[in-house]
């Protein structure tokens, strides 16, 4: 079996659990609370702008130029592509993009990124790949899985977003960081699949625990913002 699989398999888990998240479930159904899609877009942008920032570290660790072109493609996605779930999204809540950027990450999201963020300084490569590569696999299945469960038309409100993460474009993304990720596992210690292994279960966790957090509008104990000098 190969890491990715493996990978996979051993976090089966926590990829049933996302699926039959309320946040996950209602877009399949049509219907998630306008609070929550506002808490998600909020946190998601700048996520997405932290995701960019560590493969900009991951380009910076890479030894070639397949790898860099690997991590710049991806970079390229979120910023052109992945605006277009974001605008689904937007739509049905009835706001506008530009007024959902430049907020605070609530603490499930701050976390997430310093996850990785821990990973893509002290890591490698492979490593990196392991915390990095739940977010795009999960969203594959929630798209394919929605598809299925619900075969969503033209007239569902969540079609755009659905259609975006089923595509071929998410599937092939996800399929070159596996394959690479699977070559850089080959010639690792054990000691090293242990680090990648609880690097990659570590963000499946957070994937689920970030639907929770936008679900359940998670905010900090105590919202009051450094003083400005
Ligand atoms: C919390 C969260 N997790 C995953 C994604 C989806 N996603 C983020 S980056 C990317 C491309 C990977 O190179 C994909 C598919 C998201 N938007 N927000």
């Amino acid at each position: 079996m190969t890491f990715s699989k493996e990978l996979r398999k051993e976090n089966d888990d926590i990829f049933k659990k996302i699926f039959r998240h309320p946040f996950v479930d209602g877009i399949g159904k049509g219907d998630v609370p306008k609070e929550a899609l506002v808490h998600y877009i909020k946190a998601d942008f700048e996520y997405l702008n932290a995701f960019m920032h560590i493969y900009g570290i991951a380009v910076s660790k890479s030894g070639n130029r397949d790898d860099i072109s690997l991590f710049h493609d991806q970079i390229g996605f979120v910023l052109n592509s992945e605006t277009h779930p974001h605008h689904n999204f937007c739509d049905q809540a009835g706001v506008v993009y530009e007024d959902m950027q430049g907020y605070p990450l609530p603490p499930t999201a701050d976390h997430y990124i310093k996850h990785m963020m821990y990973h893509a300084h002290t890591g490698d490569l492979g490593e990196i790949l392991c915390a990095l590569l739940p977010c795009p696999w999960t969203y594959l299945e929630i798209g394919q899985v929605l598809t299925e469960q619900y075969e969503p038309n033209d007239s569902h409100p969540f079609n755009p977003w659905i259609k975006f993460y089923a595509d071929a474009e998410v599937r092939g993304l996800t399929g070159k960081l596996r394959n690479r990720l699977d070559e850089l596992a080959e010639v690792v210690s054990e000691q090293q699949r242990t680090r990648m292994k609880e690097a990659f279960r570590k963000s499946c966790q957070l994937e689920l625990a970030f639907w929770e957090m936008a679900y359940t509008c998670e905010e900090w104990p105590v919202q009051k913002v450094v003083a400005q000098q």
